[in-house]
């Protein structure tokens, strides 16, 4: 599904990544680890189009993606969570939403119900503005409103950041469950480390821009995983 090869990335002069090679497979959960600032949102918003890759070859379903938009890629099946949510606070809950329409065709530019059997607070809440809602509900929000693109690669960017814990373990439960539907990628981004072990099929580990740890989880040590992760 996803494939990166020696991707680098620049803001301006300055190299943030160095190489990146990485897959992420249709019906796995792909976990990049790191500790604060070594490259993983930087690599998240080159595959979502925000901010290109400098160099190296990023390949979607085998397709090459240089220079793409965020749009193109959404439209390519790129479902981007972004780290913070990115919520429309003015917006009510169902028109952030529909913010995802724009990726689909007109006939299918409809709310699926599926989508409020797997967020039930977003069908009480959906009049309500995007600002009134708690950190764990917009997180919520965001995952649906990607989710409404029909992704074939999901990306979530720490989705457990700054949330009370009944409602990570309720996104673990949704990541679970989308990932056995077996129809997209996942690829997940945490500093939570046991919420992401537990999920992980495939763990990779990046320090000051490069893969440091790379392997399935099936096959690593926790603790080796965890060395990776010293400051
Ligand atoms: N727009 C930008 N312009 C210049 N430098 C940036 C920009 N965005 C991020 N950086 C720098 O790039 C490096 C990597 O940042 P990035 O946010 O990708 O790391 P991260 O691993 O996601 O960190 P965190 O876990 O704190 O979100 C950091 O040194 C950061 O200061």
């Amino acid at each position: 599904m996803l494939e990166l090869k020696n991707i680098t990335l620049h803001y301006g002069q300055s190299q943030i990544l160095h190489g990146v090679n990485m897959v992420a497979e249709k019906g796995k959960i792909t976990c990049l680890l790191g500790v604060n600032g070594v490259g993983k949102t930087s690599l998240l918003k080159a595959i979502a189009g925000v901010h290109n890759h400098s160099g190296g070859q990023y390949l979607l379903d085998g397709a090459e993606k240089k220079a793409a938009s965020a749009h193109h890629l959404a439209k390519a099946g790129v479902g981007y969570v972004p780290q913070g949510r990115d919520i429309f606070p003015l917006m009510t809950v169902r028109e952030n939403m529909e913010i995802g329409f724009a990726c689909l065709d007109k006939s299918e530019r409809t709310l699926p119900e599926e989508m409020f059997e797997l967020f039930p607070v977003l069908k009480e809440m959906q009049n309500r503005r995007g600002g009134d809602l708690s950190g764990g509900q917009q997180q919520q929000l965001a995952i649906a409103r990607a989710l409404i693109t029909k992704p074939k690669l999901l990306l979530l960017d720490e989705p457990t950041e700054g949330i009370q814990p009944n409602i990570i373990q309720q996104i673990g439960r949704v990541i679970s469950f989308l990932n056995d539907q077996g129809q997209m990628a996942i690829l997940l981004v945490e500093q939570y480390f046991e919420f992401a072990y537990q999920l992980a099929d495939h763990i990779y580990s990046m320090r000051r821009g490069e893969i440091i740890l790379d392997g399935k989880k099936s096959e690593l040590k926790k603790a080796a995983v965890l060395e990776t992760l010293k400051v």
